[in-house]
């Protein structure tokens, strides 16, 4: 194709759930699916929903041993052994088996991740690269679709901050993170959401795999700068949280000298950066064992290329 780029078609594509096991609309929505699929067939593509961490689901926790959606890196996924190894490890490579191997052609094309977050995210479509226009045409067609719901893209391309999700082990990896909502809990918006996503998602491979062409366009983005944790005590214990005045405040622009932070004692700790960065996953609960309060994202438009299904 001289003027875009052309992808195979996508037709094996899995939505995950229940990665974490805390997370509610995600578990619930592949229980839902997995009882009746209707919702999410196709004609052209074959839709699986899967349970990521069914033990996990079952203690209602986010992980067992370790957190699952770290654990997809090359030396987990190449270690031999067995029963000796953290549940989460054992985990992904069954899953690597079953869904990847993560970079061969044997991968299924798509897998969509369905996580909640505590903070006020609003719907967050996750990419890890700025240069799949399959996926950055599939964020465009979503956006458009939920308008005038917003639905916003993070870019967690970075050369230290990437991690190694259990999508990741498809061709064409996409997280949805949808909040706020407490861990352990559903709630039906957020539940809503997150399913209107998932069919608009299903719809774009429908129609893409139909020979429609996408012509070229542009999306706005928010690529991953850096990682800021709570101020912490000599002992290590946190001693400031939030500022009331960043709580809540996902994806709005931070300048410097506003504040960011609120000690116990009430004094005021400002942001120092050079220009205005946008935070996301605020006070994400997730994140205290983390060591992050939040992470400053750079928003970017990027040009994505025409895509058209390659035909052989
Ligand atoms: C709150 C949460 O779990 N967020 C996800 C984000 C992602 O899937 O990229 C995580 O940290 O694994
Ligand atoms: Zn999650």
């Amino acid at each position: 194709m001289s003027d875009g780029c052309g992808y195979a078609e996508a037709r094996r594509v899995a939505i995950f759930g229940g990665t974490h096991g805390n997370e509610m609309s995600g578990v619930a929505l592949v229980s839902v699916w997995t009882r009746d699929d209707r919702e999410i067939r196709r004609s052209r593509v074959r839709t699986e929903p899967f349970l990521c961490n069914p033990r996990a689901v079952e203690k209602c926790a986010r992980y067992i041993d370790t957190d699952l959606n770290r654990a997809f890196t090359p030396e987990n996924l190449s270690m031999p052994g067995g029963e000796e190894l953290p549940y989460e490890v054992r985990r992904a490579k069954e899953i690597n088996q079953i869904f990847g191997p993560k970079g061969s052609p044997d991968a299924y094309d798509v897998i969509f991740d369905l996580h909640n977050t505590t903070s006020n995210m609003g719907s967050t479509l996750i990419l890890e690269s700025a240069t799949d226009h399959f996926n950055l045409q599939m964020v465009h067609y979503i956006k458009k679709a939920m308008a005038p719901e917003s639905c916003m893209v993070l870019l967690t391309e970075h050369p230290q901050l990437k991690y190694s999700t259990t999508r990741s082990v498809a061709k064409h990896p996409v997280g949805l993170e949808v909040g706020p909502q407490p861990q352990g809990v559903l709630r039906s918006n957020i539940f809503e959401s997150m399913r209107r996503i998932v069919k608009h998602a299903l719809d774009f491979i429908e129609m893409f795999n139909g020979g429609v062409e996408f012509p070229a366009c542009r999306v706005e983005v928010f690529r991953v700068h850096e990682r800021v944790d709570y101020p912490r005590d000599t002992n290590g214990n946190i001693s400031a949280m939030v500022h009331p005045h960043l709580q809540d405040c996902d994806w709005e622009p931070l300048n410097p000298g506003d504040p960011m932070f609120q000690t116990f004692d009430g004094s005021t700790i400002a942001y120092q950066g050079a220009g205005p960065v946008y935070p996301t996953f605020i006070n994400e609960a997730a994140y205290y064992e983390k060591h992050q309060a939040f992470v400053t994202t750079c928003r970017e438009t990027l040009a994505v290329s025409a895509i058209r299904k390659i035909t052989k």
